[in-house]
């Protein structure tokens, strides 16, 4: 380095990368990038090699100033930019002295959050640090999963898409409203990433168990893809969260002067159809056949019929309803180990017969079977309630044909708690928005059903919660399993602490999400949620039940995560849906060289020494590598 400062290298660095320009140009940059491709550039590029082959260790396939490195949050790093990347970038002087490890700055981040009491706050602080150093979040992030995943995640983004109008800064994401509908695929393009891989999409009806937000349900699609990252680590350039806006049918939100969405009641019928279907064909039009499509927080109206349109037509699954499915099985076998219960013989009853509900019972049917049953045996065991009561086809309006499976030719029954008693179920499963519908009454008498009663309160946020932890416990002598869908601090029963469990499809999406992408799966079959919720119960450690946890810690998500994608991959070729050839010989490595690297990658042009160094690996399947897309 000192060579090149004294031959005054530096200066000549500056200038190039204010010059450097490649035919992947984009977003803002795309004209200026255009016009500078034509102009000559000072880096000579040898005969027979391409232009990212010369630059080696390009700083990004696009023209970036000095001062775009500070305010791209993809690139910037802050204090931690050596006074080597600041003087060849340009940027020397707009850094104050100190050099800062990503270490150093990740306490100040840990610190500068404690000092905030109020959660939504934590969140704005989060966000504001994505939008300004993004390695640096997700590092945070990842390494603090347990801390920070109930800020980012449920329940506290439900909070902030309560709060969306006025905590709205930057957008993050694409919206595209029905206004737009004939023109969806230049909508996509206006985002500015090639290389998108996976899209988590809403409609904004049913956001957790908060009902219709409207618009105001972008954070749940920008939190799901935050997982994808911190969990999976799948790169954050080729995650794409997009609300569709088909407007509200929130008196409310209609009313709010602070709602930034189309204030309209919703489009519904053909015109909705429509929409959603060019938006499918947009979609892979834009990124490829293979894009993952994720539907999230649709309406029950919608999730369901949606999901069987689309599900042998594209790369796509419903969170709510198989994602939900596959982590609540894997609950359901891990307590098998404490019950001593098999599947088969349970008698499960959910409250709630929604998608959740649905997705639920549908694959512990499938498990039942597995274990010997015959499907009409199995879905004998499932009893299902909703707002209109028992599903009874004898009830008036009989059972709704997305639950018809669940229905029995048995006495009406409006009154729960009587539901609970007559019924006898060993395991209670909570789908239905409603907040303590778990009563006293009814958790006394789960106790009284069974030794080992398990109980699921999976309804998020924490207020939509069927019960609380300690209720459970409280109202089961301490003999229950419970989990719940929004974290709860721990229990103390009977001078025992117990850390019960979050029941969430977050241990089940990232990880199929990455074993999709790195496989280039095209279609994901029903039985791809069973091997994900067998490969999650196998976490399940010995200790994690003595302390009343049927799932492993948060803190061992990203392994999981991992192990989901290596058994999800491995499926995929065994069932002929993955498309990625060759097929990989070791599964791990495969997974592993779609991850992103956390650390700060160095920002140093390469252009020094040729051939550049042998460990940057500049063009893998992944597409091309540079520092702000590793
Ligand atoms: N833990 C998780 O990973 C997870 C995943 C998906 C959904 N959820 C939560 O589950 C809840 C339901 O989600 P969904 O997608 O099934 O919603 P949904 O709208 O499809 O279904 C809700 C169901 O609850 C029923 N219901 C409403 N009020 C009721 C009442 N008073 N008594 C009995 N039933 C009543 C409705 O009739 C409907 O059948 C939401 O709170 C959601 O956040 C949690
Ligand atoms: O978002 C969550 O926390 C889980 C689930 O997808 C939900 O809709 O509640
Ligand atoms: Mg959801």
């Amino acid at each position: 380095m000192s060579n090149l400062k004294r031959s005054g290298c530096f200066s000549d660095l500056a200038s190039l990368n204010e010059n450097r320009c490649c035919t992947s140009a984009i977003g803002p940059n795309r004209a200026l990038a255009s016009i500078l491709t034509k102009s000559s550039s000072l880096i000579s590029v040898p005969q027979n090699r391409d232009y990212h082959e010369v630059t080696g260790n390009i700083i990004c396939p696009n023209v970036v100033r000095g001062i775009d490195h500070l305010r791209d949050p993809r690139l910037n790093k802050g204090l931690a930019f050596t006074l080597e990347e600041r003087q060849a970038l340009g940027i020397h002087g707009l850094l104050a002295a100190k050099f800062k490890t990503q270490e150093e700055q990740l306490d100040i981040c840990r610190i500068s959050i404690d000092r905030y009491e109020d959660n939504l706050n934590k969140y704005l602080y989060l966000v504001e640090l994505q939008d300004r150093n993004e390695k640096l979040f997700f590092r945070l992030l990842a390494e603090n999963i347990e801390k920070y995943l109930p800020i980012v995640y449920t329940p506290t983004v439900g909070l902030a898409c309560q709060r969306f109008g006025l905590i709205y800064r930057r957008p993050r994401g694409l919206f595209i409203t029905i206004n737009d509908k004939g023109h969806i695929f230049n909508i996509l393009k206006n985002w500015p990433e090639p290389d998108v891989r996976a899209i988590v999409f809403t409609d904004g009806e049913r956001i957790l168990g908060l009902g219709d937000l409207g618009a105001y349900g972008m954070g749940i699609p920008v939190g799901k893809l935050s997982l994808y990252t911190a969990l999976a680590g799948i790169k954050p350039h080729q995650c794409l969260p997009i609300t569709l806006d088909v407007g509200t049918d929130n008196q409310d939100l209609l009313e709010d002067p602070l709602y930034i969405g189309l204030r309209q009641k919703r489009a519904r019928g053909k015109e909705y159809d429509e929409f959603i279907d060019e938006f499918m064909e947009a979609c892979v039009q834009r990124y490829g056949q293979n894009t993952l499509l994720q539907f999230e927080d649709f309406a029950l109206i919608n999730a369901g019929r949606l999901l069987k349109k689309y599900r042998n037509k594209y790369c796509t699954f419903n969170d709510d309803i198989q994602g939900t499915a596959s982590v609540a099985v894997a609950g359901l076998m891990a307590a098998v180990r404490v019950t001593k219960r098999k599947l088969s013989e349970n008698i499960y009853l959910f409250l709630g017969a929604g998608s959740a509900a649905n997705g639920i019972a549908s694959l512990t049917v499938a498990a039942m079977v597995a274990e010997g049953l015959t499907e009409q045996q199995a879905q004998e065991r499932v009893y299902m309630f909703d707002v209109d009561g028992l599903l009874s086809t004898r009830r008036e309006g009989g059972v709704p044909e997305h639950a018809k499976a669940f229905g029995k030719n048995i006495e009406p029954e409006k009154d729960f708690e009587a539901c609970v008693a007559k019924i006898k179920p060993s395991c209670l499963i909570g789908c239905s928005t409603v907040g303590g519908a778990f009563t006293p009454n009814v958790l006394q008498q789960m106790a009284k059903n069974t030794e080992r009663p398990v109980i699921f309160a999976l309804s998020n946020p924490t207020s939509k919660a069927e019960c609380t932890a300690q209720a459970a416990y409280d109202n089961t002598e301490g003999r229950c399993i419970f989990a719940s869908g929004s974290p709860f601090p721990p229990v103390k029963y009977n001078g025992k602490e117990y850390h019960t469990g979050q029941g969430n499809n977050s241990y089940i999406f990232p990880g199929i999400a990455l074993g999709v992408i790195a496989t280039a799966t095209h279609h994901i079959p029903e039985t791809m949620f069973l091997t994900a919720a067998r490969t999650l119960a196998h976490y399940v450690s010995e200790e994690d039940l003595a302390i009343g946890r049927i799932y492993p810690s948060l803190a061992e998500l990203k392994e999981v995560s991992v192990n989901i994608a290596i058994e999800v991959a491995k499926m995929a070729y065994d069932e002929g849906l993955g498309s990625l050839y060759p097929m990989p010989r070791d599964f791990k490595k495969h997974i592993k060289r779609f991850q992103y690297m956390f650390k700060y990658a160095t920002h140093l042009p390469d252009r020094y020494s040729w051939p550049p160094s042998p460990k940057v690996d500049y063009k893998s399947s992944t597409g091309l590598l540079h520092p702000c897309n590793t």
